[in-house]
């Protein structure tokens, strides 16, 4: 039990310190570039991480430990832990905002997977589903959406995105159907492989952080347009792809665009291979 409980904190901060390395990425950190983040870089994200092994062990002990018939509850205790962990966060990188995202995805991810140690019948989807059923209810109603708002909470009122709880509360849609078939299916380097399966979530994603500093989701569109030329050019396997892909992360960085939603939810994705045992190492080329 301990050590399962232990694999599962590992692959999660696998899954932060993957993310991070993966390059290069449009707009986002990576090694070699902050891309639309100037007050961050690779050591602000390792920083971050690590500051969140703490809070990753006490929400896969939550849901190892938990008992009741009602998963909402469960949500409930880990929820306050996942406030104190921003706090934590902000505290290691002197005030940046680096894993708010990833914060509350994979803490409520690590927490279900906890619970799967006891619980193995119920698949992680339909765990995370039951844990958060009343989330949207909750976060979005008229009496929570005063005062200042988030980036979520505007989009929410002004189009009714959902956005990181709504990819949550529908069990990561995104990431079951599209992003872990991505990688199973994909091949080369890892970081080849994590490339794609990055451009498969951009492909589908409302991203909150995309609208945000892009001024509307019109981009979407010419984004979602962006992601079919890179995967027409062969991805991130042919020059053409990776010559595409690294005017893309200019592109992005002069407009001062960002995908912090995508690799949200590539870091998920990359917990949940790990934890399947899909994320097998392939040797670095050049
Ligand atoms: C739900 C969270 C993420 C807060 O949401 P908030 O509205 O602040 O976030 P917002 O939508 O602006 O984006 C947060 C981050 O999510 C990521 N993200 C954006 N869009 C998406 C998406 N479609 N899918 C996945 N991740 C996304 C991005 O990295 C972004 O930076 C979480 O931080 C939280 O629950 N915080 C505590 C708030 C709380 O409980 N308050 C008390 C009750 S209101
Ligand atoms: N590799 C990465 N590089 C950059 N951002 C990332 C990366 N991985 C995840 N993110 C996400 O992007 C978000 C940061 O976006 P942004 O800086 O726009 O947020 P903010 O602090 O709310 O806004 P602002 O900087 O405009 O005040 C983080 O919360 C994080 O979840």
């Amino acid at each position: 039990m301990l050590a399962a409980q232990n694999q599962i904190v590992t692959d999660a901060l696998r899954a932060l310190l993957y993310e991070v390395s993966v390059q290069p990425k449009p707009g986002l950190v990576d090694p070699v570039s902050h891309g639309s983040h100037p007050d961050m870089d690779v050591f602000t994200f390792i920083d971050s991480s690590l500051s969140l092994a703490p809070y990753l062990r006490q929400c896969v002990q939550a849901g190892s430990e938990f008992q009741g018939p009602d998963l909402t509850v469960l949500f409930q205790q880990i929820r306050p832990l996942g406030i104190e962990a921003e706090k934590t966060m902000l505290q290691a990188t002197g005030g940046v905002n680096t894993h708010k995202g990833a914060i509350f995805a994979l803490g409520i991810s690590v927490c279900a997977q906890g619970y799967r140690l006891q619980h193995p019948e119920p698949d992680f989807v339909e765990v995370v589903c039951q844990m958060l059923s009343q989330l949207l209810e909750i976060d979005f109603a008229p009496q929570q959406l005063q005062g200042k708002l988030t980036a979520g909470q505007r989009q929410y009122q002004a189009y009714g995105f959902t956005g990181i709880r709504g990819e949550a509360a529908a069990g990561f849609p995104i990431v079951i159907e599209k992003a872990l078939p991505r990688l199973e299916r994909s091949s080369g380097t890892l970081n080849q492989r994590l490339l794609d399966t990055l451009m498969e979530i951009v492909g589908q994603i409302q991203d909150s952080n995309l609208i945000k500093r892009a001024h509307g989701p019109q981009v979407l569109t010419q984004v979602q347009q962006q992601v079919q030329q890179y995967f027409a050019l062969g991805g991130s396997q042919t020059v053409a792809g990776s010559q595409y892909l690294q005017k893309l992360d200019q592109q992005f960085t002069a407009q001062h665009w960002s995908l912090g939603g995508s690799a949200d939810l590539l870091i998920v994705t990359i917990f949940l291979a790990a934890q399947k045992g899909i994320l097998e190492r392939t040797a670095v080329q050049g």
